[in-house]
């Protein structure tokens, strides 16, 4: 399986994502991706699990889950690279299954990526540039845009994974298309890297354009995506925009005393909850700081520390799915 879905048969579109706007279609429109009781069945393995979502145009959603919950599986579903065992997924409406191939509708980079490790990078491109009838000079332009020119004329079975990434991705981009999907790009990418990859998919989003990527860290993917979509052991486990995410999670105090029992005793009293922390600490949920400082000053137990604990996004990952890879 390649992940040259997409890179298609249509006419030479050279159209940039910046002709094309989230504003170009009508709020009762079809979302640009939906999936719909997604299930993917091997053996007696379930994979993916009656997994529903929604993609919206203009944005850059992110889908999460640790290692093995299925997010490659689903990906090949939504993209058409894979046949669900029950449920499926539309673009725009139309289920993809029907979908005509056509590289400037849909770009996708799954690994692994189907490129000849005895051809060199520029003669992968140019063949998936044919096949899809798009105009040599875009092979180019996307290698340029990926930073790949030098590596270009290098065979592919000599190149590292980032370079395979950049590679998967120029395919991707051959049809300047409007949805792109992308199965952890962020591997393999140097921090240099992964602040290139972020900027070019914001700008794609910020351009109208929809981007699908997966990643097992949610944490290192928040200033890159608008919405996430979790998944855990192939179910849902959480869709919405990030910065709910961020919200939802709740903080806690974490305080040192030498009268632990009391404290806690106290905090009940209040409405709150304790928990042992490391070095004989006390973590309280449920009141906020100065709720708990009050509480001890009004009551006469010494406070040696407190500090407020904002839960992380890496935190809210952890709770939503258990934080087990398997
Ligand atoms: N072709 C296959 N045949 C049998 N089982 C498979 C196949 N592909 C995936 N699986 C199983 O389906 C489950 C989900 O795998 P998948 O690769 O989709 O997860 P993932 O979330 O992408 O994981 P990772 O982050 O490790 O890539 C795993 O248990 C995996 O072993």
């Amino acid at each position: 399986m390649t992940s040259s879905r997409g890179v298609g048969i249509r006419g030479a579109g050279d159209r940039s994502a910046g002709d094309r706007s989230a504003g170009d279609r009508g709020a009762g429109d079809p979302p640009v991706i939906r999936v719909e009781g997604l299930t993917k069945r091997y053996g007696r393995r379930t994979a993916v699990d009656d997994l529903s979502f929604t993609v919206r145009s203009g944005r850059v959603t992110g889908f999460f889950g640790p290692n093995g919950a299925g997010k490659t599986t689903a990906l090949k579903a939504v993209v058409g690279l894979a046949r669900p065992t029950a449920g499926g997924a539309f673009l725009r409406g139309t289920p993809v299954t029907a979908v005509r191939p056509d590289a400037r509708l849909l770009g996708v980079h799954i690994e692994p990526c189907g490129a000849h490790p005895g051809r060199t990078g520029r003669a992968h491109l140019r063949s998936l540039a044919a096949l899809a009838g798009l105009p040599r000079r875009r092979v180019g332009e996307v290698l340029e845009l990926v930073g790949l020119e030098e590596a270009a004329r290098r065979r592919v079975g000599k190149y590292s994974l980032g370079m395979r990434q950049r590679l998967g991705l120029a395919a991707a981009l051959l049809g300047d298309p409007e949805i792109l999907v992308l199965d952890e790009p962020v591997n393999g990418l140097d921090p240099q890297g992964i602040r290139w990859l972020r900027t070019l998919v914001r700008e794609r989003a910020a351009h109208g354009g929809t981007v699908l990527l997966s990643s097992h860290m949610l944490g290192e993917a928040a200033q890159t995506v608008d919405d996430v979509v979790v998944i855990d052991r192939g179910r849902l486990v959480h869709a919405g925009a990030i910065r709910d995410l961020e919200r939802s999670g709740e903080s806690a105090v974490a305080v040192r005393t030498a009268e632990t029992g009391r404290l806690s005793a106290l905090v009940a009293a209040a409405g709150g909850r304790t928990k042992a922390a490391g070095g004989g600490g006390l973590l309280v949920e449920g009141l906020d700081a100065a709720e708990v400082a009050r509480l001890a000053h009004r009551e006469g137990v010494l406070l040696e520390e407190i500090v407020e604990r904002t839960a992380s996004l890496e935190d809210a990952f952890f709770g939503l799915t258990g934080g087990a890879d398997r």
